[in-house]
C-alpha cells in the first residue's frame, strides 16, 4: 500500500500486532478463579506490556514524536512491585523483547505526554478492560494526530470475528489514513492483503442496528432505549466492549454506536476514540458529539470540549441527533 504516512502505517500495524500477541497470551492465563477474586493483575500486566511494546516501536521509528498513552510506570516502580514488573518482563520476552526493568519502565513512560502538540500519537494499550477480563471484546488502539486531526488510526481487535474473506481464527485489525479510506487486515495471517471497509447504506432508522457499551456506567442504556423507541428500532442493541464498536460500524455490521453520558463530571479520553473515529470517517461514516460538533483532539488527554459521542453510517446521523434532542439527552 503506498500513500502518505506509509512508514507510520507499517510501524503502527506491526506494533499493534505485537501488542495483540502479548494481550492474547495474558488473556489465556485468566482463570475463573482470578475473575472471582476480582484480581486485576492479569489485565494490568497486559496493559503495561502492551504499552511497552507499542511505545518502544514508536521510539525507535519516530524518536521525536510524543505519545499520550493511558498508562505510566509509577505504580510498577514501587519497591514491592518487583515481582509484578518481572511478570511484565516475562510477557515481553515471549514476543522477543528483552529489557531491563529500567528499560521497560522507560518504554511505558514514553507514553506519559499529557500536553497537546502539533504531532503526537495516542495509545490505549487495552481498551475495554472489562471485556478483556471477561474473555470478550477488547482492542489495542493507536492513532497519530497531526494539527489536531487524527491522520492515521490502527485498531487491533484480537477477539473480533473476521468478516469475509478470511474465515479462520477470530482476530482482525483495522487501519485508516486520512483521505485514503479504511481497511481491515487478518490478525492470523499477516501476509493476507487488506480489504477496504465501508459503512452501511441504511437510511430507515427503524431497521437500524445500534451498538453500545456493555457497561451501563460508560453509556446510558436507558437513554439509548428511549431513542430506539422513538425511532421505532425493534432490534435489540448489540453490546460489545471497546473500540470494536467503531470497527463494526465501519464494516457495515452496525449502523450506529452511541456513547451517551452517564455522569456530568466525566470527560471522554482521547485514546478511547481517536483511532476508531478515523476508521469510521474513512469508511464513509459520521462522528460528532451530542451537539453535532466534531471531536476536538486539541486539549491534551481529554475531549473536554465535547459531550457524548455519536457515530453513524452518515444517512442516519441527523435523525439520531434530532431525536436525542427531542428526548432531552442532547
Ligand atoms: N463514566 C464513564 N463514561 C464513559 N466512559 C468511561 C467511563 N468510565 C470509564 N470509561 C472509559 O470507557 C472505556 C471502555 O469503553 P467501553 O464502554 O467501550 O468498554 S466496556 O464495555 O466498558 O468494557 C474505558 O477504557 P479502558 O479503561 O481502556 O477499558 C474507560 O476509559
Ligand atoms: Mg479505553
Amino acid at each position: 500500500m503506498s500513500g502518505s504516512y506509509e512508514n507510520e502505517l507499517a510501524v503502527a500495524l506491526e506494533a499493534v500486532r505485537a501488542a495483540a500477541e502479548v494481550c492474547q497470551s495474558v488473556q489465556a492465563s485468566i482463570t475463573p478463579d482470578v475473575l472471582e477474586k476480582k484480581d486485576r493483575s492479569p489485565v494490568t500486566v497486559a496493559d503495561y506490556a502492551s504499552q511497552a511494546v507499542v511505545c518502544r516501536a514508536l521510539a525507535e521509528a519516530f524518536p521525536d514524536d510524543p505519545v499520550i498513552g493511558e498508562e505510566d510506570s509509577a505504580a510498577l516502580q514501587q519497591p514491592d512491585q518487583a515481582p509484578f514488573l518481572n511478570r511484565v518482563k516475562e510477557e515481553l520476552g515471549k514476543v522477543g523483547i528483552d529489557g531491563t526493568p529500567e528499560e521497560i519502565c522507560g518504554w511505558i513512560d514514553r507514553g506519559g505526554q499529557s500536553e497537546y502538540s502539533n504531532r503526537f500519537w495516542t495509545l490505549d494499550p487495552i481498551d475495554g478492560t472489562k471485556g478483556f477480563l471477561r474473555g470478550e471484546q477488547y482492542a489495542i488502539a493507536l492513532a497519530l494526530i497531526v494539527d489536531g486531526k487524527p491522520q492515521l488510526g490502527v485498531l487491533g481487535c484480537p477477539n473480533l470475528p473476521t468478516a469475509e474473506p478470511w474465515d479462520g481464527q477470530p482476530g482482525c485489525l483495522f487501519s485508516a489514513v486520512a483521505g485514503e479510506g479504511a481497511a481491515t487486515w487478518s490478525m492470523e495471517d499477516s501476509d493476507a492483503a487488506p480489504v477496504m471497509v465501508r459503512v452501511s447504506e441504511t437510511s430507515d432508522p427503524a431497521s437500524a442496528v445500534m451498538c453500545e457499551s456493555v457497561e451501563s456506567g460508560h453509556s446510558s442504556h436507558g437513554h439509548s432505549a428511549q431513542l430506539a423507541e422513538k425511532l421505532n428500532i425493534s432490534g435489540q442493541p448489540v453490546r460489545l466492549d471497546s473500540q470494536a464498536k467503531y470497527a463494526v460500524v465501519a464494516r457495515g455490521e452496525a449502523d450506529m454506536y452511541l456513547r451517551l453520558p452517564t455522569r456530568k463530571d466525566y470527560n471522554e479520553k482521547i485514546w478511547d476514540h481517536a483511532a476508531g473515529v478515523l476508521v469510521v470517517l474513512e469508511a464513509g461514516g459520521t462522528v460528532t458529539d451530542l451537539a453535532g460538533r466534531e471531536l476536538d483532539f486539541t486539549h491534551g488527554r481529554e475531549l473536554r470540549e465535547n459531550r457524548g459521542v455519536i457515530v453513524t453510517n452518515g444517512p442516519l446521523h441527523s435523525a439520531v441527533l434530532e431525536t436525542l434532542g427531542a428526548i432531552g439527552v442532547a
